[in-house]
This record gives structure tokens, C-alpha cells and sequence, in this order.
């Protein structure tokens, strides 16, 4: 029997045994034998082939990696046997929350993985979901902080296959990460503190045989991302696999399949961790050809998704800074960042949350509920480098560079916290957990005076400027009708617009008041903020 289990007649097929080797593919085929010796010089070419792999293309395939061919091929029976199961048996082991057990099985079109990149664009997207069902599974060590796997009893031997695939895939993990250190001039065990209780994921994807469907006008296997953690370790069954090394000019190009290699790619943890020296390359897996889907027949895929422990505080690695390439990002909680993607390609993500500046000199607090909330929070004297389609969580510094100069931060506010940002500020949040419950409220003329306001350096004046401005859009003098529309009648809970009379009496009363109120605080002497 092969590693993917050609030879047990059709319902093995989830794999092919020949493609394209591709030996001119920009993805390089790296015999990493010497990681698991001892000759340190051995090791250290083989870390350097690496390491130039990781910067050109992101994507390498590894033979001699060490995993013995009846683990990986008793996975993969186990695994096809899985998927052949009713898919009402299959159901039982859909999550009840993916932001607390992002585990489990997803049925055909659950999950779309450009929804990530789309974020990153600022677009909806509007595609299907992806071709595939998948079964995923965590760490087993409670230390990780995730929680208890829960694995089919059937088919009889797939728990402790996957458990010890699990084992030998982070194991190779591990050596590849000192490979990586060394490719980094950085010492070996450099990464060994922030992967110790990691919470490293198996998947499976199984993409049906589209010879026997109706396949969607649109629909892909695997549509266009990038992984999100450390690094990936795929065993594929076959031709499909596609990278492309420019995300603005997609170009795609095979990644070679070879036969009982694994293919290696980096997520946009480690492009973040190295500065952007190395990349996470964007790929997808496309439908067989026409004329080709009996040939192709089914895939399946094996996704070992490495990642750091949950509490790994991600800082630009130092021999990545140099005095011409200064820290691009803020350093980020490992968990956090993963959430935040696999958020995003579920569709859970807030579609509304984006980028945005508050549109009225009013200052805001909110005080957090029920949930964590990741918040980014840019000031006005920023608004030079920013735009509302940088995804703050997972910048593309191709698309917008000014925004490595914009001085933001952030933080996240948990249950019983209150965060205060003043007006005119850009903010952009991520719900960290479900439910997010929170309770906002504005602060109104109490701040110190701005010089960057517009006409009045006084809040309160500015403030209501902005409310006569959008009072100008729905009340004319003389004419009885408003003349804006009321948004709060298509979605409800939406601010409606002003009432005439807040407009005309009560907004000047307003203005006369926070004045009072103002100079009560502050005095003539105000301090400038
Ligand atoms: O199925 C494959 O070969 C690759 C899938 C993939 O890229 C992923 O699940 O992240
Ligand atoms: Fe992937």
C-alpha cells in the first residue's frame, strides 16, 4: 500500500499516486534528512536552503522528514473510512461554539478561507463556501488551555491514529523550528519557550469526487488564503495544489507532488514574528480540470497546523530589525491572532467592524459585558496613514506601507473594563469571544481643547458642528418634510436622524450648557491636549 492508500481498491482513492513533479517549480524539494542527526554542519545547509525557501516563496517540501509511512498511512485509511460515514453521524461532532472549540467536523461549504484575505481587502465576499468537509483536532496537553479532544469512536482506530499522527508531526515541527532558528541566527532552542503547551491543530480535508456532483459555478476545493500560524505540514493526496507568490497580480503555479513528502508552508504568524522577511504565501486548491474530475477523483488532504502556545507574546523577531527595516507590527498574543482568522473564515467574524473614525467631536467610552474584545485605536493626528480598508489585525503593508508610520495601539477590554478614547479617533474592533455584550455611551464638551479639530479648538463646539451639519441634511427652513432618509426603519437599532426640534431648540440649549459646564471645569486657561 502506498502512503496514501492507492492500493485498497476505489475507496482509497482520495489520493493519487502521480502528478506534475514540477522541477522547475518555484517550490523548492529539500532533502531534510540531517535535522534528525547530529552533524552540525549537515544541519546547518539544510537550514539555509530553508531559510532562503521560507524568504523567496514561503512554501518547501520536505523527504527524509522522519515520519514512519505506516503512521501517516494508517491516518489516512482511518480518515477516509471517517468521512465515508453517514453524515448525520459525522454531525454529532459539529462545535457548539467555534470561538471556544474551534474543533470538530465541518460539513461541505462550511468554512471559505478567502474570507480572511477578503477582510484584508476590505470586501464582502461573495463566493460559495469551499468544496470540502474537514474534521479538526487540538492539543491534548490541558496546559494549552484549549479544550478536552472529543474523537469519533468510530471507525474503531481513529482516535489513536490521529493522536499518534499528532505526536509525529509536531515532532517534525520541532525540528523544523531549529532549523529555523538557525536559518535566523538565532540560537536553536529559540522557539522551544513559546511552543510548549501549543496549540497546534490536526485537520482533515476531504473534497468529494466531482464526477459523482453537480459542482457550484464559482465553487473552488479550497479558495485563495493564507495559513494563519507557524507553519503547516500537508500530506496531500495528489494534484490541485496551486501558490502564488504575488497576492496583487495573482500568478498561479503548482506545488509539486511528490510521494511520501510533505509539503511545508508558513503562516502569517511567522511573516508577522520575522517582519515580512519571510512570507505566507497565498494558495488554494483548484477542481480538477474538465474532463479530469473522474481521473482526479476525490482528495484528501492532511493539515497539521502549527502553532505557539496561547499565551506566546509575538514580537518582532531581533535579527529581523535593521536600522533600514524598523519593527513593521505591534507585538500580539499568539491565541489572540489565530482567533481572530479562524473567526474570520467561519464568517463569524463582525462584518461591520472596520476601520472607522468617529464621525462627531464627541469623546467615547464603553464599558465591556459579557466577552473580550480586541480593540485597535488610532488617534486623529494620525489619519495621514490611514484608510478604512486596512484590516488593523492582519495589515497588508503592500497595499497600504503609510500604515507602519501610523502610531496606533491596542488592547483588549475583558468582562468589567471600561476603554475611553477621545473624539475623532479611529478605532477598529474584533470580537474575541461570543456573545460580545458592551455598553457605550458618549462624553460631551468635558475635554481638554484640541488643535486638531477643525474651526473650534473647543470639543463641545466642534461637536456641534457636526450635529447642525447633519441637521442641514434633513431640516430646510420652510419646507415641512425631512429631507434625509431614516436608516433606523430598514435596520433597526440604527441611530435614526434628528428631530426638528432637537435640531433647532434643543441642540442650542445643549451648546449653552456644555459651555457652562466646560469653563466650569477648565476655567479660561484650558490646557491644550
Ligand atoms: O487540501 C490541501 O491540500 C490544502 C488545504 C489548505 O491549504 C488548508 O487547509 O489550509
Ligand atoms: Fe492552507
Amino acid at each position: 500500500m502506498t502512503t496514501n492508500g492507492t492500493t485498497n481498491g476505489a475507496k482509497r482513492s482520495g489520493s493519487r499516486s502521480r502528478s506534475p513533479r514540477g522541477s522547475d517549480s518555484l517550490v523548492p524539494i529539500i532533502d531534510i534528512g540531517a535535522l534528525s542527526g547530529e552533524d552540525q554542519a549537515a544541519k546547518k545547509a539544510v537550514a539555509e536552503k530553508i531559510g532562503k525557501a521560507c524568504e523567496e516563496i514561503g512554501f518547501f517540501v520536505v523527504v527524509n522528514h522522519g515520519i514512519p509511512k505506516e503512521v501517516i498511512d494508517k491516518t489516512w485509511n482511518q480518515t477516509l473510512d471517517f468521512f465515508d460515514l453517514p453524515l448525520e453521524e459525522k454531525k454529532t461532532f459539529v462545535s457548539e461554539d467555534e470561538a471556544k472549540n474551534p474543533y470538530g467536523y465541518s460539513v461541505l461549504g462550511g468554512e471559505q478561507l478567502s474570507k480572511g484575505k477578503d477582510l484584508d481587502n476590505g470586501q464582502e465576499s461573495k463566493q460559495m463556501g469551499d468544496l470540502k468537509e474537514m474534521f479538526q483536532m487540538g492539543p491534548k496537553n490541558p496546559a494549552a488551555g484549549m479544550p478536552p479532544r472529543k474523537l469519533p469512536a468510530k471507525p474503531s482506530n481513529f482516535a489513536e491514529a490521529w493522536e499518534t499522527y499528532y505526536e509525529h508531526a509536531n515532532q517534525l515541527a520541532q525540528r523544523l523550528l531549529r532549523a529555523f532558528a538557525m536559518a535566523l541566527d538565532l540560537p536553536d532552542d529559540w522557539f522551544v519557550t513559546k511552543t510548549d503547551k501549543h496549540v497546534s491543530a490536526l485537520r482533515s480535508n476531504n473534497y468529494p469526487d466531482q464526477a459523482s456532483m453537480k459542482v457550484p459555478e464559482g465553487s473552488i476545493r479550497c479558495s485563495a488564503h493564507t495559513d494563519y500560524g507557524t507553519m503547516t505540514i500537508l500530506k496531500s493526496g495528489g494534484p490541485g495544489l496551486q501558490v502564488s507568490k504575488d497576492v496583487e497580480n495573482v500568478c498561479w503555479h503548482d506545488v509539486p507532488f511528490v510521494e511520501d513528502a510533505f509539503v511545508i508552508n508558513l503562516g502569517d504568524l511567522m511573516r508577522r514574528w520575522t517582519n515580512d522577511r519571510w512570507s505566507s504565501t497565498l494558495h488554494r486548491v483548484i477542481n480538477p480540470p474538465a474532463g479530469k474530475a473522474k481521473t482526479w477523483g476525490r482528495r484528501l488532504a492532511l493539515a497539521f497546523f502549527h502553532n505557539l502556545n496561547k499565551d506566546a507574546l509575538v514580537e518582532t523577531i531581533p535579527s529581523c530589525i535593521a536600522a533600514d527595516r524598523p519593527a513593521l507590527y505591534d507585538p500580539i498574543v499568539a491565541g489572540e491572532f489565530l482567533m481572530l482568522k479562524h473567526l474570520a473564515s467561519n464568517g463569524k467574524a463582525d462584518p461591520d467592524a472596520h476601520l472607522k473614525r468617529s464621525k462627531a467631536a464627541a469623546s467615547t467610552w464603553q464599558v465591556q459585558l459579557v466577552g473580550k474584545k480586541r480593540w485597535t485605536l488610532c488617534p486623529n493626528t494620525e489619519s495621514r496613514f490611514l484608510s478604512p480598508y486596512i484590516d488593523t489585525y492582519n495589515p497588508d503593508y503592500s497595499r497600504f506601507p503609510a500604515f507602519a508610520m501610523a502610531k496606533c495601539g491596542q488592547v483588549t477590554v475583558s468582562p468589567g473594563e471600561l476603554l475611553y478614547y477621545p473624539a475623532y479617533w479611529w478605532h477598529h474592533t474584533f470580537q474575541l469571544e461570543t456573545p460580545s455584550i458592551s455598553y457605550t455611551g458618549a462624553l460631551v464638551g468635558v475635554e481638554a481643547d484640541r488643535s486638531d479639530l477643525g474651526a473650534d479648538r473647543k470639543p463641545h463646539v466642534q461637536f456641534y458642528a457636526d450635529l447642525q451639519e447633519k441637521c442641514a441634511k434633513c431640516w430646510q427652513r420652510g419646507v415641512s418634510e425631512r429631507q434625509c432618509d431614516d436608516i433606523s426603519q430598514k435596520w433597526a437599532g440604527a441611530a435614526p436622524p434628528p428631530l426638528r426640534v432637537v435640531c433647532e431648540e434643543y441642540l442650542p440649549d445643549c451648546l449653552r450648557l456644555w459651555s457652562e459646564h466646560a469653563k466650569a471645569l477648565h476655567g479660561e486657561d484650558r490646557v491644550e491636549l
